[in-house]
């Protein structure tokens, strides 16, 4: 390097800490964070050209004047361009934490989600309330796209973000000299208190995958939820009392389980096939598992799903703790057919019929028990069917579905639950006479349900 070069160097070098201070100290302070990236991406900009025109005199003729109309009309369009150069030049640093990351669910975004809209003060303009169901209180949550924070005298913004895609991100900006405390101490504390505000919560959600599309014409599967108030739980549910116990312990024994999975080396996850005729309790016995686990539940729509790897994208997002449902398996896809498929080549119509349908019985049980299912711990998988005799041997055979649960036709121990349930009895006079009744017909809870109803005394029942 020449000696002028060198010079050229350290002027550059002095400028960009001039610049540095600029920013830091009177534009941040002064404007705050809005103002603080225009200004500085003007300020880069102002940087660029004068450069450029010092090695190329004459052909750039732009005045300081020009050059700032020129950089406010295209603001949106500098800001883009000028991001990566003016990360460089600025004293500020950038964390973003987006739901979903590297196709897995991201804790940290959820608890970061949480802690933000905690920061509620007389401050805050804007907010938004709820009532949850048998609560006196009214909740408030804050309800702006823009927080900002003080820890230990560090100064942070953080900046809430939603993607036409669907995605979402919380981005954290602040001075790169309290990278150690941002990173270290103030981060933890943020995922810790929005994890303890989570606990507090306790809201179960139903989530359901619905494909969308976004700005680019391609078509999403993203999941989509609701809070989750179903009354069922397991007291209310008519089935053979010691059925129920074994399942209730089953469940219970399998949360309380992290130890046993990781010493025999197993993925902690457990599955259930739940089948008997409609309105026998299928779903109940879903909402009822939610409600005794505290649980989501991801609904998982297999006919909207195009292929194995979106069927693989989407259960990667799902977060832990949580059931993972594919109601009337038989129904949802022809997973029977594929073995048929293979049999029988020349029947074209089979052939479409299996493109049609992309997903297959062997991507999904890849994702059971295959190399994927040790993505993602703390998770349960229920099926549910009416039809136990059309599903592949598969997907079926024991050690695969942990647990084949049947639920039938209402006998007199479900009866009883059912006449507690609906009329508060516990014995009647027709008791003798119905339980010889359940023996002989088979009449599904539902029905029994249905005839309980009655606002009259329970002998018209
Ligand atoms: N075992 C049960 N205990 C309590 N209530 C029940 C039971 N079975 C059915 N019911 C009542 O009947 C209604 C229908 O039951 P549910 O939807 O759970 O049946 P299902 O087995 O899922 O039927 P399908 O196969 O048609 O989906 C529910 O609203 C529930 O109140
Ligand atoms: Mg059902």
């Amino acid at each position: 390097m020449s000696q002028t070069e060198v010079r050229k160097v350290q002027k550059h070098k002095s400028k960009r800490n001039l610049i540095e201070i600029f920013m830091g100290s009177i534009v941040k302070p002064m404007f705050g964070d809005n103002l603080t990236t225009i200004g500085s991406n003007i300020a880069g900009l102002l940087f660029i050209i004068e450069t450029l025109r010092r090695y190329f005199p004459g052909q750039l003729k732009i005045t300081i004047q020009e050059l700032l109309i020129q950089a406010i009309q295209r603001l949106p369009f500098l800001k883009k361009c000028s991001d990566k150069t003016l990360a460089f030049f600025s004293p500020y640093a950038q964390i973003r934490f987006r739901e979903i990351e590297e196709y897995r669910y991201n804790y940290a975004y959820s608890a970061i989600k949480n802690y933000l809209g905690a920061q509620v003060n007389s401050q805050v303009k804007s907010l938004k309330g709820s009532q949850m169901r048998g609560r006196k209180s009214l909740d408030f949550k804050r309800d702006d796209d823009k927080v900002e924070d003080e820890y230990e005298g560090v100064k942070i913004w953080w900046e809430i973000q939603k993607f036409s895609d669907g995605n979402k991100m919380c981005r954290l900006t602040f001075h790169r000299s309290n990278w150690e405390i941002v990173t270290g101490s103030y981060l933890r504390y943020v995922v810790e208190e929005g994890k303890s505000i989570e606990e507090k919560k306790k809201k179960v959600r139903l989530l359901m995958n619905n494909p969308s599309t976004n700005w680019r014409m391609q078509t999403m599967n993203l999941w989509s939820s609701i809070e989750f108030e179903h009354p069922a739980t397991f007291d209310t549910m008519a089935m053979d009392p010691k059925k129920k116990d074994e399942i209730m312990s089953d469940l219970l024994g399998f949360r309380d389980g992290e130890e046993y999975y990781k010493k025999i080396g197993k993925a902690w996850k457990r599955g259930y096939l739940l089948h008997g005729p409609p309105g026998t309790g299928k779903s109940t016995m879903i909402a009822a598992m939610a409600n005794l686990m505290s649980y989501s539940i991801y609904d998982l729509e297999l006919t909207s799903i195009g292929n194995n790897w979106e069927l693989k994208k989407l259960l990667l997002a799902t977060s832990s703790k949580s059931i993972i449902v594919i109601e009337d398996i038989d129904c949802s896809l022809d997973l029977t057919g594929e073995r048929e498929v293979k049999e029988d080549e020349s029947s074209a119509e089979k052939k479409k019929e299996k493109k049609k349908n992309a997903v297959t019985l062997s991507g999904l049980l890849n994702f059971i028990d295959g190399i994927w299912s040790a993505c993602g711990q703390e998770r349960i998988l229920v099926f549910t069917t009416n039809h136990l005799g059309k599903l592949d041997q598969a997907l079926i055979r024991r050690g695969r579905m942990d647990m084949h649960i049947e639920l039938s036709y209402c006998r007199f121990e479900a009866f009883k639950i059912l006449a507690k349930n609906y009329l508060n009895l516990d014995s009647h006079v027709l008791f003798g006479k119905i339980e010889s009744l359940l023996e002989e017909t088979n009449i599904t809870p539902a029905d029994v349900a249905e005839n309980l109803m009655v606002k009259d005394a329970p002998t018209v029942a």
